[in-house]
């Protein structure tokens, strides 16, 4: 953070700022959104707000790992979740039911350290199939399944199951140092959604 600005900060605010590193921060961060945002207050997605555009080369990779479930249609990338994941992060059992047409799928990618996905059924009391998510998995959540329960219980940090080294292979040039840094201990999900 710019010197100057902190000062300013400081004297507006009247007490001492801490200051907090960019990588302390980039761990915290749990979870981002690209393309259309979702208003928690009217519990649909809203247009009118501002929002990022999903990335071309993202929506064209959806569009393609969609095709096996969209029968001669378009799957439109039109919201996305990115979830990071540190070494005790998890995410509940929950159910995606908030895009208006559940006839289209949910394409979910994983990226970094491996994970175990529980897919349970319609009701939280279903037992669920466990699998593991590796590092290049694609997940098609599709027909039945956009239905069912499902969550994150645990990643893999340690060197023995992460599964990274394969995937940190792939990124040799030096500029990508702080993103394999990054990547080692962690795991990111990328999920996407048409919304209509
Ligand atoms: O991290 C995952 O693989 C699943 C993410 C997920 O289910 C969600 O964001 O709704
Ligand atoms: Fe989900």
């Amino acid at each position: 953070m710019d010197e100057k600005y902190l000062k300013e900060k400081k004297a507006r605010l009247g007490f001492p700022l801490k200051t907090i590193a960019a990588s302390v921060l980039l761990r915290k961060l749990r979870w981002a959104t690209l393309g259309l945002q979702f208003d928690w207050s009217k519990r649909n997605y809203d247009a009118s707000l501002p929002h990022a555009k999903i990335p071309d080369a993202l929506s064209r990779l959806a569009k393609e790992l969609a095709m096996p479930a969209m029968e001669n249609a378009e799957f439109c990338a039109e919201a996305a979740i990115i979830n990071y994941f540190a070494s005790d992060d998890m995410l509940g059992g929950h159910l995606d039911d908030m895009e208006a047409d559940l006839s289209k799928p949910i394409v979910s990618i994983s990226l970094g350290s491996k994970a175990v996905f529980l897919l349970g059924g319609e009701s939280r009391q279903d037992p669920p199939i466990a699998m593991f998510l590796r590092s290049g998995d694609a997940v098609l959540m599709t027909g039945p399944a956009r239905k069912c329960f499902h969550g994150i219980p645990r990643i893999f940090t340690d060197l023995e199951n992460c599964d990274v080294p394969v995937f940190q292979s792939k990124f040799l040039d030096s500029h990508d140092a702080s993103f394999v840094d990054y990547i080692k201990g962690s795991r990111i999900n990328i999920n996407i959604r048409q919304v209509n």
